[in-house]
């Protein structure tokens, strides 16, 4: 059997604000900073080790991988960094806040552009000062494999690739491998492994900060998944998650 380990970011400071973030690169808050360190502590204390880590190229997610790993004294792990596990692209309604935006457009049309599986949000027109294809860490990719916006199938269909060639084979090999990511690139991993369908992913949402193993058989396949830690505390994170679209 192997074990996975996933992590979404801390707080990020759009979180706090309750602004879609998206590619934006926005950093940890200090509570952000402590989820990160707590998430080390107990990886720590209940005897967790990795050889591997992976994150995004969005400091958000680095950062939560270093105080992390800081907490656990494994620093010098290798770690991968990819913009295929970048959170879900929020095109135009990136610096929205999410629930000026429902009182606008209505609680539905928000859970839609948030959590349906097909229907991506307005897109970010390409001059868009937003845009991130004049940003030099995605120089090595074509214009038209940055997004202006994605829906989580979008997601899927870039975050599914690098587990099959890079994340898949390192756990296959042995190694012990932790992921630091983001709400909806874990929600698209989570989706293929669990083979979650397209109308019950719209209810899945990931906290921060707190530790999610997967337990996997030989050839991946999710024997359980659980949280770390006080499984209540997880549950009512996540629904708080949920509640971040309304009015
Ligand atoms: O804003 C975002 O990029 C994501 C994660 O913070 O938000 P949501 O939970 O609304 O998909």
């Amino acid at each position: 059997m192997y074990k996975l380990v996933l992590i979404r970011h801390g707080e990020s400071t759009w979180n706090l604000e309750n602004r879609f973030t998206g590619w934006t690169d926005v950093d940890l808050t200090p509570t952000g900073v402590s989820q990160a360190m707590s998430a080390g502590k107990l990886l720590k204390a209940e005897g967790w080790d990795f050889d591997l880590c992976y994150t995004s190229v969005l400091k958000r997610a680095i950062h939560t991988l270093w105080y992390t790993l800081d907490e656990m004294d494994r620093t010098w792990l290798p770690v991968v960094k990819d913009y295929r596990l970048n959170e879900r692209h929020y095109g135009g309604l990136q610096g929205l806040n999410k629930s000026e935006t429902a009182q606008k457009y209505g609680d539905d049309q928000v859970l839609i552009w948030r959590r349906s599986y097909d229907t991506p949000p307005p897109p970010l027109a390409a001059d868009d000062p937003r845009s991130e294809r004049s940003d030099r860490r995605y120089a090595d990719l074509a214009p038209e494999q940055i997004p202006l916006t994605e829906c989580l199938k979008d997601t899927v269909a870039r975050v599914l690739p690098f587990w099959n060639e890079s994340i898949a084979p390192s756990i296959q090999s042995g190694k012990r491998v932790l992921i630091a990511a983001h709400g909806n690139s874990i929600r698209a991993l989570i989706k293929y492994l669990d083979n979650i369908s397209d109308e019950d992913i719209v209810g899945v949402n990931i906290p921060n900060g707190i530790p999610l193993v997967y337990e996997l058989d030989a050839d991946l396949k999710p024997i359980r998944h659980y949280y770390l830690g006080d499984a209540a505390a997880a549950e009512a994170a996540a629904k708080a998650v949920a509640q971040q679209g309304k009015k």
